[in-house]
């Protein structure tokens, strides 16, 4: 049974941005009308283009970033209504992983300083030494093996792939229920991704932790979030969102269906005939202008008049939500040509 972790009602975030002297400051909607949830145990995938949104909701999620307006609960409390105590606990229980490691980790800071130094400030262990104890079983389960060789490093002395492991270490000291991890492979080397994929796969299973993977990358989302969730960002809003088997299988929003197409598969015999869903425009519009009616509109090859003026709404279609108005009568998507 799914018991909700995280849920976003009804959130918006709005950015605002200097015009001019003397000008108004215009609104960015990051974030319009955003409904989601993240249950216990779960890996949800958010996914989306560049400024979609994605970082927005993450650190909304982490509780770093106030909405405009919505509520923002943890198990099934609103984080702005919780005692300080309450709210102590849930930003413990909530870790956030960001793509940069090396910003993320102070680099005068010897990996032991850096580990040791929060959980005894946080009282998670009564003393130096059983804080070290818990340090290097951290270590062993991010599989940085042996511990002592790490514990005295800086953090330019390690690759990519170790600094995301010692942030995965970081991360999982503190006993959280959900990790946050935004992008968390796109900067390391692509044949260590998949190990750190499988290294974020194994907490789940093994400690029970939530994932809210955020990457622009569908490869990596089907890939992690194959028996969990997806959410497909498009401009600020969600444009289709269920389980990732169905949603990946048989993708029922036109963006969802062109991202998916744009996806190279290595067979060149295979690639050939795969389906092309031909958008109108390349370009992306900026999100402080969004288009009117369906923000997709401007490059959907199924827009009519009804999508430039009627903004639809997120909508039950074959087992999961999805916002265009015509999804009933577009072409089903398939795979091949
Ligand atoms: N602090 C801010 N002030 C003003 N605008 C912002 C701010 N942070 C983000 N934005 C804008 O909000 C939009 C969404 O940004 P966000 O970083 O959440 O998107 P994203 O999907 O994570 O994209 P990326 O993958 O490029 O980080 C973008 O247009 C961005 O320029």
């Amino acid at each position: 049974m799914d018991k909700p972790l995280m849920e976003l009602k009804n959130v918006d975030m709005y950015y605002y941005k200097k015009s001019g002297l003397f000008k108004p400051k215009i609104p960015i909607g990051a974030a319009v009308g955003i409904n989601m949830t993240i249950n216990e145990g779960e890996i949800a995938a958010l996914v989306g283009e560049s400024g979609g949104g994605k970082t927005t909701i993450g650190n909304i999620v982490a509780g770093l970033l106030k909405p405009t307006s919505g509520e923002v609960l943890f198990e099934g409390k609103n984080i702005y209504k919780m005692t300080r105590a309450e709210f102590r606990k849930y930003r413990h229980s909530v870790q956030l992983v960001q793509q940069d490691s090396y910003a993320s980790l102070n680099p005068v800071h010897t990996i032991e300083h850096s580990l040791v130094g929060p959980i005894l400030s946080r009282k998670i262990v009564k003393n130096r030494k059983e804080a070290l104890q818990k340090v290097k079983e951290a270590l062993l389960r991010v599989e940085l093996s042996p511990p002592e060789m790490f514990l005295e490093k800086y953090p330019h002395q390690l690759s990519g792939g170790q600094r995301q492991r010692i942030l995965m270490a970081r991360a999982i000291l503190m006993n959280p229920k959900l990790i946050i991890a935004d992008e968390p492979v796109s900067m390391i080397d692509v044949s260590l991704r998949i190990a750190i994929l499988n290294l974020m796969s194994r907490l789940n299973r093994e400690m029970n932790i939530a994932f809210l993977y955020i990457t622009h990358d569908l490869a990596t989302a089907r890939y992690i979030a194959q028996n969990g969730s997806i959410t497909v960002l498009y401009l600020g809003k969600i444009v289709e969102t269920g389980r990732t088997a169905t949603v990946l299988e048989r993708p029922a929003h036109p963006y969802l269906q062109a991202l998916l197409s744009a996806v190279p598969v290595p067979d060149p015999d295979i690639e050939s005939r795969k389906r092309k869903l031909p958008l109108k425009s390349v370009d992306m519009p900026s999100v402080a202008k969004p288009p009117s009616g369906c923000r997709f509109h401007p490059r959907c090859p199924y827009a009519d008049e009804k999508c430039s003026i009627e903004e639809p709404e997120l909508i039950p279609f074959n087992g999961r939500l999805c916002a265009c108005h015509h999804v009933e009568t577009i072409p089903e998507w398939s795979y091949l040509e």
